[in-house]
């Protein structure tokens, strides 16, 4: 009886050093830890705007964002102050390389290519991170998928993956990109027959691209798949577009709702892709179909025994980051460069005479000619320089790499800034901010740039993206089909607002004027 007395002080008890636990971890990882690292950081030689804990630079930097989307006017292609104003302004006082805080994460900055050269020179694909506080805060989005995958795990993925971008498979894949294209072009002729000239391509572009991915890797239609991209869309905006607080703890709390609703979409994401799997597995035709799902079912050597190379959750990853990664970066590619042949209609008509001499005039698209299209590479280049869909390449650092008197220490973020460098003067010359695509034309791969990592649309070393080449092809197939049935102008409407919502997109798409030909 005596004990039951003395229940309420026990509780109390227990009580107050589970408060005091909660307490401490609250200070540890608020207050104590980061200024533990921040001092490391400084001590071994680098620098970078003072961050006040738990948020970091993170207030600062929203209230530079608010600033610069105020006020759009003219098309200018000098846009690293309108997209990061913040790393803009802080490049001016600490410089190409600084240190900079996402909450309690550490961030190193890098718009040097020289530093990037030798920071990387002696690390493998296999041996960089991708920033956990990424990982986990897009754990919905990419899962454990290509993007996201380390170590050998990496090596595992990307051995099963790349053969889906073999020249044969990409081969099989342009017959069913001519396909969604004629019919988008088909609808913008009726448009324009009815007396609607005007039209936005951006919108357009994205359910052609769509289409064709939803075809190309999953052999499913649009309608299909337009379940997955809606809810892929609605996550982007919940992740991206929202006032949230990434890399300062326990910020899911001070979110809830949208953490909630970008779990949600996740689950029910996996739930409509596991289904087209099922249905696929159903249909018994993967050994027949060599688009990427086909691939990643198919039976492959596992140890020597022939076996499955993906479970069932790394199948639903890696196809979301399809689904995602190579539908909205090749339809960006795309929408940028109908801006810039819109108000470039000279490089209109020498990609069009260059399709005539190389393709021809008939009915087929001969896609063995593609390659000779050399102008069209040249715009294409130009193009991902000054409007590159991917704006950023981000990596950890997994042991402490010495670069001159710097050491960045294992388990630093990196944020590699490729709008920065690819409109970086001292790399480009006093024409960086003009669209030319000439400058390819002595130097196809680097345009002339003096640092060979000054380039870096599809990122580099072994992580470099899977899908380059198949974007190289839809970008071909597109736009020689758009070239050949249309010319265009800008409209009047169009309001130049480039924005990032995880990729550089139009922030009110892009309206042109059509004219048949
Ligand atoms: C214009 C189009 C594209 C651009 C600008 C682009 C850009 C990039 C960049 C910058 C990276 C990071 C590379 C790095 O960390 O060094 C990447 C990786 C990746 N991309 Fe792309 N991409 C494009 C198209 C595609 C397409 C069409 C697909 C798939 C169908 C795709 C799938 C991937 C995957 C799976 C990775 C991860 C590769 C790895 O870590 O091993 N991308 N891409």
């Amino acid at each position: 009886m005596a004990f039951l007395h003395m229940l309420p002080q026990v509780f109390f008890s227990a009580m107050g050093l589970f408060l005091l636990f909660v307490l401490w971890r609250v200070v540890f990882s608020c207050w104590i830890s980061p200024n533990r690292v921040y001092r490391r950081i400084r001590m071994n030689g680098l620098e970078g705007p003072p961050p006040s804990f738990p948020l970091g630079n993170i207030d600062e930097m929203k209230k530079d964002k608010r600033s610069s989307s105020s006020g759009y006017s003219g098309i200018s292609h000098d846009i690293h102050s309108t997209v990061f104003p913040y790393f803009s302004r802080w490049t001016k006082s600490y410089g190409k390389v600084f240190i900079y805080w996402l909450g309690t994460e550490p961030f190193l900055y890098v718009a040097d290519p020289e530093f990037l050269k030798r920071m990387s020179a002696g690390v493998l694909g296999k041996s960089w991170g991708k920033p956990s506080v990424f990982k986990h805060d897009r754990e919905p989005m990419f899962g454990n998928g290509l993007i996201m995958v380390e170590g050998d795990e990496w090596v595992r993925h990307r051995h099963v993956i790349s053969p889906a971008f073999s020249p044969a498979n990409l081969k099989a894949m342009a017959s069913l990109m001519v396909e969604s294209t004629t019919k988008m072009l088909d609808i913008w002729s009726s448009l324009v027959g009815t007396g609607m000239p005007e039209i936005d391509v951006e919108s357009e572009i994205s359910h052609a691209a769509g289409e064709i991915i939803a075809k190309t890797s999953f052999g499913i239609s649009f309608e299909s798949g337009r379940k997955v991209f809606d809810k892929l869309r609605a996550m982007q905006i919940t992740l991206f577009k929202s006032n949230r607080y990434v890399g300062v703890p326990f910020s899911k709390l001070m979110c809830p709702i949208q953490s909630l609703k970008a779990k949600r979409l996740g689950k029910e994401i996996d739930g409509l892709l596991l289904s087209i799997i099922a249905d696929r597995k159903k249909s018994n035709s993967t050994a027949t179909q060599q688009d990427l799902l086909g691939l990643l079912l198919a039976d492959n050597l596992v140890g020597g025994r022939l076996g499955k190379m993906l479970t069932a959750r790394e199948l639903v990853d890696e196809c979301k980051t399809f689904f995602f990664g190579g539908h909205e970066t090749t339809a960006l590619a795309l929408t940028w460069t109908m801006l810039l042949l819109a108000t470039h209609p000279e490089w209109q008509t020498q990609l069009r005479e260059e399709i005539k001499e190389v393709i021809g005039e008939g009915d087929q698209l001969d896609f063995t000619k593609l390659g000779g299209l050399k102008k069209m590479s040249w715009v294409m280049n130009e193009v991902l320089r000054l409007y590159s869909p991917a704006p950023n390449v981000q990596r950890q650092v997994r042991e402490d790499i010495r670069v001159g008197d710097v050491t960045v220490l294992n388990g630093t973020n990196m944020w590699i800034d490729v709008v920065a460098m690819h409109h970086d003067p001292t790399l480009w010359g006093d024409d960086v901010y003009e669209f030319k695509p000439e400058r390819f034309k002595d130097d196809p791969l680097y345009g002339g740039c003096k640092h060979k990592m000054g380039f870096l649309p599809f990122g580099f070393g072994g992580r470099m993206c899977v899908g380059r080449n198949l974007t190289t092809m839809e970008y071909k197939v597109v736009l020689t089909l758009i070239l050949t049935r249309f010319s265009f102008s800008l409209s009047p409407t169009y309001t130049h607002a480039p924005a990032t919502l995880l990729s550089l997109r139009t922030s009110f798409g892009l309206p042109v004027l059509l004219q048949p030909l």
